[in-house]
């Protein structure tokens, strides 16, 4: 751009600025707005787990909104007329039969209710991506143990969230479900008939339950699950984001891009691509095809009847729990229903408080702001791994009659072979995790000492040969020895000043056992020392 001496320079606000401005002027944001739209995010792939569960959780409710325009959460009976010609002249409820309408009659209707439920699918795998990235990694530690709780309470809602979706067309599978529920209901000790009678309006399956499920469903849920999730991104920022271990990087500073407009960019950018992607899998894959099902009545149940994903966990557990009833006083108690009704809840609820349990064992008060990588961690990676492989088996056990029939198996030696797995393969994964992490351990710290190698071999004067090794930079030898390695808590004054043991308490016994565990010999590979590393390096081997 070339200018002339005698032109000045015309200063024109450009209008966001203009904008800010009256915005300014009448809200005060100002201040807020700069410190905020500046702060720093740091960058890693794992990060985008979390924007996936956010985009696709907007995904359901733009298209949940939609579909309560043609909806009608009615159980009046109506006899179908409509475009479908195999249901013609079939009885079945006003949800199901609008369902149907939407499926075939409404412009787009098919499309978005299958974006709606596809949305729904990758919505909760994502959130269980994203908290594993989360475990995984060390981040709920302190200050970010609220908003795992947070976070937490969300997956458990938006578990439930779907069941309740996938209820409300009232198809064979939809009632299936409900039948389930049902049947968990009932088996709570003493007050399991009434709760039953209250949630379905009297005797299963009733006129109430649909139209309530729909409440639940459009309102309660969404509010309660919009307002946690505006929680939960008000505390990602107001923590400021964790960030793996690297140069220059520390507990106390955050380095990376800034929101606005760096990360505003890349988020709207990748909103665009989960959006795309959500459209693609529900143009092209059939997800919930109703009409194939029929309407529901309590008297059918359809063959390979599966629940969405994420609730395979309980239907699994109820399927492989072995029959067992006690009979008393005339009263019955299902324990095959009950037992697996609530290790469902419990195993959600260990999650849950895990975070607090480490923070136990360690006695760590410290805020943590740096992620652990994984190996660094061997007994939270090996408990995070037998978990996943429990929620695996449990979900092969949920589909026992599917995989029967896919696999030409015996149903029943699935069946035994989870439940004997439910047993023995998170214990095998567990310890299989730990050797690896601290394999990869011994690696590093291998890596550490001699270098990396490089694949040239030289032969040495004297004839001998060996493997040239490339000694790490800096910045690798950093990431590769900045973790700390605790010491296992160890009780103090179990013995007095004469050598005598003291009563110790049995929860420091426990802790300081579990604390061996993570920390003692065989928890860990002692890091090298500079000392070591100088020794080694010094030229003298
Ligand atoms: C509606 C559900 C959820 C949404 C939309 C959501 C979204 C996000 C986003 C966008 C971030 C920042 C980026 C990232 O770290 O991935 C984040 C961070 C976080 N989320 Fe979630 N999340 C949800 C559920 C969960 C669940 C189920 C948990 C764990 C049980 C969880 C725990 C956390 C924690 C502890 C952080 C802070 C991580 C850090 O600073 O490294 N969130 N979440
Ligand atoms: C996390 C949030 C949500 C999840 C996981 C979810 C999940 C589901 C699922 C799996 C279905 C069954 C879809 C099918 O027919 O195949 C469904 C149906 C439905 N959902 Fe949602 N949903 C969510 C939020 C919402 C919201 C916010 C609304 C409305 C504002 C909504 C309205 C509906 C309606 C009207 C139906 C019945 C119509 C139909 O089945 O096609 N949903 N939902």
């Amino acid at each position: 751009m070339s200018t002339t001496d005698n032109a000045k320079p015309v200063r024109k606000d450009p209008a966001a600025l203009k904008a800010a401005d009256w915005a300014d002027g009448r809200l005060g944001i100002y201040g807020l707005a700069k410190a905020n739209l500046r702060k720093i995010f740091p960058d890693h792939w794992s990060f985008m787990l979390g924007e996936i569960a956010m985009f696709s959780f907007i995904i359901v409710i733009l298209t949940g909104v939609y579909l309560t325009l043609f909806f009608n959460p009615s159980m009046g009976e109506v006899v179908y007329d409509g475009e479908y010609v195999p249901l013609q002249g079939v009885h079945m409820s006003e949800a199901y039969k609008s369902t149907l309408d939407i499926s075939f009659e409404v412009r787009g209707g098919l499309l978005i209710r299958q974006i709606h439920h596809w949305g729904a699918i990758v919505f909760v795998a994502a959130l269980v991506v994203h908290m594993m990235r989360v475990f995984f990694t060390g981040a709920f530690r302190k200050p970010r143990e609220i908003n795992w709780l947070v976070g937490w309470t969300l997956l458990f809602l938006a578990m439930f969230e779907g069941f309740l979706g996938y209820s409300l067309p009232d198809d064979l599978l939809s009632g299936t479900g409900v039948r389930f529920m049902e049947g968990a209901i009932l088996s709570t000790p003493l007050i399991g008939t009434y709760l039953s009678f209250f949630l379905y309006g009297g005797e299963f399956p009733g006129t109430d339950i649909i139209p309530r499920f729909y409440s639940i469903h459009i309102l309660l849920l969404p509010g309660i699950m919009v307002g946690l999730f505006v929680v939960h991104l008000f505390l990602v920022i107001y923590h400021k984001h964790t960030q793996y271990p690297g140069p220059g990087r520390t507990n106390s500073n955050v380095v990376g891009q800034p929101f606005m407009p760096v990360y505003m960019a890349k988020a709207g950018g990748f909103m665009f691509i989960v959006f795309g992607v959500i459209s693609i899998m529900a143009a092209i894959a059939t997800v919930n095809p109703i009409w194939a099902y029929g309407p529901y009545r309590p008297d059918h149940v359809s063959t390979d009847a599966q629940p969405d994903w994420y609730m395979g966990f309980a239907e699994g557990l109820i399927r492989v729990m072995p029959g067992w009833e006690i009979n008393a006083w005339g009263h019955t108690l299902a324990l095959g229903v009950f037992i697996p009704a609530m290790v469902f809840p419990l195993v959600l609820l260990a999650i849950g408080v895990y975070p607090f349990i480490e923070s136990w064992i360690t006695g760590d008060k410290r805020e943590h702001h740096l992620l652990d990588r994984p190996r660094n961690v061997p007994v939270r990676t090996g408990l995070g791994a037998a978990w996943i492989s429990l929620y695996i088996l449990l979900l092969i056990g949920g589909g026992n009659d599917l995989f029967a029939t896919h696999f030409h198996l015996s149903i029943n030696a699935i069946t035994w072979f989870i439940r004997i797995g439910i047993f023995v393969v998170p214990v095998l994964v567990f310890m299989a995790t730990k050797r690896i992490c601290l394999g990869l351990q011994r690696r590093d710290r291998d890596k550490v000492l001699h270098g990396r190698e490089t694949g040239v071999i030289k032969r040495l004067p004297h004839g001998e040969f060996i493997e040239v090794h490339e000694p790490l930079s800096q910045d690798r030898l950093y990431v590769l020895t900045q973790h700390e390695q605790p010491k296992p808590f160890k009780v103090e004054g179990a013995v007095d000043e004469n050598g005598v043991a003291r009563k110790v308490k049995l929860t420091d016994k426990l802790r300081a056992r579990l604390s061996r565990g993570y920390f003692g010999e065989g928890g860990q590979i002692p890091k090298p020392t500079a000392e070591e590393h100088a020794e080694i390096t010094s030229g003298h081997h």
